[in-house]
């Protein structure tokens, strides 16, 4: 590692900055920044072909960066004319095909990234088995283990150099539901132990929210929005960023005098210049829905406004919560409603719906953004 004279020892364990890495003329990671504390874990989450896992490849030292430099600790390991080999950066790696290697016992594989036999790590291989509830494999050979235990191993086999900071590129995926929540509490458990910061790359913004204590979310190779999950999902910069993390209903209308005019009444919308197209946008939870009586709906409330009048047009029981589509009277436009339990009213009945002013995020209608789909 490159010593450098007034490196600070608040230091952030990984420091990214301008990180820029171009395919074929294309930015694939165009200047990234951001940093990882100590016995922290971040999530680069985003779409695929984002640039997540190129970013990580950065990081690891497998690929060179265009321009920018990393640093762990306050020192720098890679920059623009510096290249720390991947074999001499602290760092483990647990990727999608982390695939031990098959001619070697459950313990040889775990000592495999340390320098020397196994005999002289024996303590530190019993002691990582036993973290990961694996002692018993000891002797065992990959082919013998299911694909969470396998898992666990590769665990166990990033950890044994004692990394400070583990990448992970979307290390559950091969893992079926059940046994992912399972292995993916225990590996972050196991990783807090360690006191190892993490940098976790995953599309699935579920794994983000459960793993992170910060989210970077990416976007055509740059980072859009970075914080803690709840402040991301409460507080998205975009609609895109909005639309991430769940389904999102859209209300298009124009601002005048900060006020936009809607089925569901005026919502206020400052900042946004006189004549602009706005986007009001909410989560399908945060629209309720109310009984037709007679034609008539609830009373107009300041938390929900006005309600406006909908038509089912399809719900589904998605286990603890049912989903409801409506196609609106008003224009046509479809909404959804997330309703929790068993709620499945029949195609074509009239509803009254209102939505939860202060759960909703208004953004400028952006150039060649599609509008709200209609029925
Ligand atoms: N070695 C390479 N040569 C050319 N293009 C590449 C190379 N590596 C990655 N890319 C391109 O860079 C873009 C970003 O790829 P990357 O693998 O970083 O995305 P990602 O966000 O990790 O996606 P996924 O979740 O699908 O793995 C993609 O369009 C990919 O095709």
């Amino acid at each position: 590692m490159r010593h450098e004279a007034g490196v600070s020892a608040t230091a952030p364990r990984l420091e990214v900055k301008g990180l820029t890495r171009s395919f074929d003329g294309r930015r694939v990671v165009d200047d990234v920044s951001f940093q990882v504390p100590a016995g922290q874990v971040t999530c680069l989450l985003g779409p695929s072909g984002c640039g997540k896992s190129t970013t990580l490849r950065l990081i690891a030292g497998v690929d060179r960066q265009d321009a920018g430099e990393i640093r762990v600790d306050g020192e720098i390991i890679a920059d623009n004319q510096f290249h720390q080999p991947p074999e001499r950066r602290p760092i483990g790696l647990m990727f999608q095909d982390f695939a031990l290697f098959p001619h070697l016992t459950v313990a040889e594989n775990v000592a495999f990234g340390l320098d020397g036999p196994l005999r002289r790590h024996r303590d530190r291989v019993h002691e990582l088995l036993s973290r990961v509830d694996m002692t018993r494999f000891y002797e065992m050979h990959p082919h013998q283990l299911s694909g969470g235990e396998q898992q666990r191993v590769a665990l166990a086999r990033a950890l044994a150099p004692r990394p400070r900071i583990m990448l992970m590129d979307e290390p559950f995926s091969g893992l079926d539901n059940r046994l992912r929540d399972e292995v993916r509490d225990a590996t972050l458990d196991i990783l807090r132990e360690e006191g190892a910061s993490v940098l976790l790359v995953t599309h699935e913004p579920d794994e983000a929210m459960r793993m992170a204590d910060e989210i970077a979310l990416m976007r055509g190779g740059r980072i859009v929005q970075r914080g803690a999950p709840y402040n991301i999902y409460n507080a998205p910069v975009d609609r895109a960023a909005a639309g991430f993390f769940s389904d999102i209903n859209v209300i298009r209308g124009t601002s005048h005098g900060a006020l936009t005019e809607t089925p569901f009444g005026e919502f206020l919308t400052p900042g946004h210049p006189d004549n602009t197209e706005v986007e009001i946008v909410f989560r399908p939870q945060h629209l309720r829905i109310d009984f037709d009586r007679a034609g008539r709906g609830p009373n107009p409330t300041p938390t929900h406004g006005v309600p406006a009048r909908g038509l089912v047009r399809r719900a589904r029981f998605m286990g603890r919560e049912s989903l409801v589509e409506f196609t609106m009277e008003s224009d046509g436009s479809r909404l959804h409603a997330v309703v929790p339990g068993v709620f499945l009213p029949n195609p074509d009945t009239p509803l009254w719906l209102t939505v939860r002013r202060d759960q909703c995020f208004v953004f400028p209608v952006r150039r060649g953004e599609q509008a709200a789909p209609r029925g």
